[in-house]
């Protein structure tokens, strides 16, 4: 029988191209829901839920999905401290893939990131992520950004928090801190998505970037997650695991 997948805000970008991607992968749509629906309703409909809606409503699709017993597959940017608590808390019970960029390349820059920072000490080599999104996206930075940032601070053994962010400078900000990790967000049009994270240092910089130009290759990406995480263990994953990389 094929797997019934639910889809939080599906009238959503992200919901109406999900969508179209579980029927392409030959997935059932087991309905969706829309803000003020109950998730639990979601939840006993479907054999897993894909939810891209907002950071406020991650913990109750978290808490929904442990007490279905129910995979959860989330994208929502922009949670904070007490929102990923929840979201892990519920992955002690049920299968949560949980990440910031559910395209390959993207999963790939992570990695690639985590490794150049080990390399590129945070004495010598300034990092800083530059993101642009578009003119509707309320979240800053992108959860890719930070992704990126956390992928460069787990480099160099040591947190985003402990090494300390610079964002959004202004004003007499005095120097750059030195191993602290920047970040700078635009806004505008409709890009789809670009990530860089350049590495500067005195005598040379080295750079990588991403650009997404359809958010189709996130939708395929995460019900590609949603029916490798049907059967699993709880567990907190990302897409690295999905894609084999982990
Ligand atoms: N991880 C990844 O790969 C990606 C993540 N994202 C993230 O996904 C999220 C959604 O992005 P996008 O599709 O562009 O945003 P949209 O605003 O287009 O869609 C979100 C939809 O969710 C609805 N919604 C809000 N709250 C709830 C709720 N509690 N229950 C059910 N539905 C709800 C909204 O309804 P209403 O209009 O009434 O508010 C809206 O229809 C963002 O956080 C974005 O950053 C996006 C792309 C890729
Ligand atoms: O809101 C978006 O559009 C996107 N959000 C995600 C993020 O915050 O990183 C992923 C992608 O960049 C598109």
């Amino acid at each position: 029988m094929a797997i019934r997948i639910g889809i939080a805000g599906i009238a959503g970008r992200m919901g109406r191209l999900l969508t179209e991607e579980v029927a392409a992968a030959g997935a059932t749509l087991a309905g969706g829901s829309a803000r003020g629906d109950d998730p639990a309703l979601l939840f006993a409909a479907s054999d897993v839920v894909i939810d891209f809606t907002h950071a406020g409503a991650a913990e109750a699709h978290a808490a929904a999905a442990a007490a279905a017993g129910k995979p959860l597959i989330l994208g929502s940017s922009g949670l904070d401290a007490a929102q990923e608590a929840a979201v892990a808390a519920a992955a002690r019970q049920v299968a949560v893939v949980y990440a910031a960029n559910f395209s390959p390349g993207v999963t790939l820059f992570l990695a690639t990131a985590e490794r150049m920072a080990a390399s590129l000490p945070g004495a010598r080599y300034d990092a800083e992520i530059v993101e642009m999104h578009h003119r509707q996206k309320v979240d800053a930075p992108s959860g890719t950004a930070v992704a990126l940032g956390r992928a460069v601070a787990r480099g160099r053994g040591t947190t985003l928090e402990a090494a300390g962010i610079e964002s959004g400078r202004d004003g007499h900000t005095g120097a750059r801190g030195t191993g602290t990790i920047g970040f700078a967000a635009l806004r505008g049009g409709q890009v789809v998505g670009e990530h860089s994270l350049l590495f500067a240092a005195a005598s040379e910089h080295i750079s990588l970037t991403h650009r997404s130009f359809d958010r189709r290759v996130y939708a395929t990406g995460a019900v590609q997650a949603a029916l490798w995480a049907v059967g699993r263990p709880a567990g907190l994953y990302d897409m690295k695991h999905v894609i084999g990389m982990a």
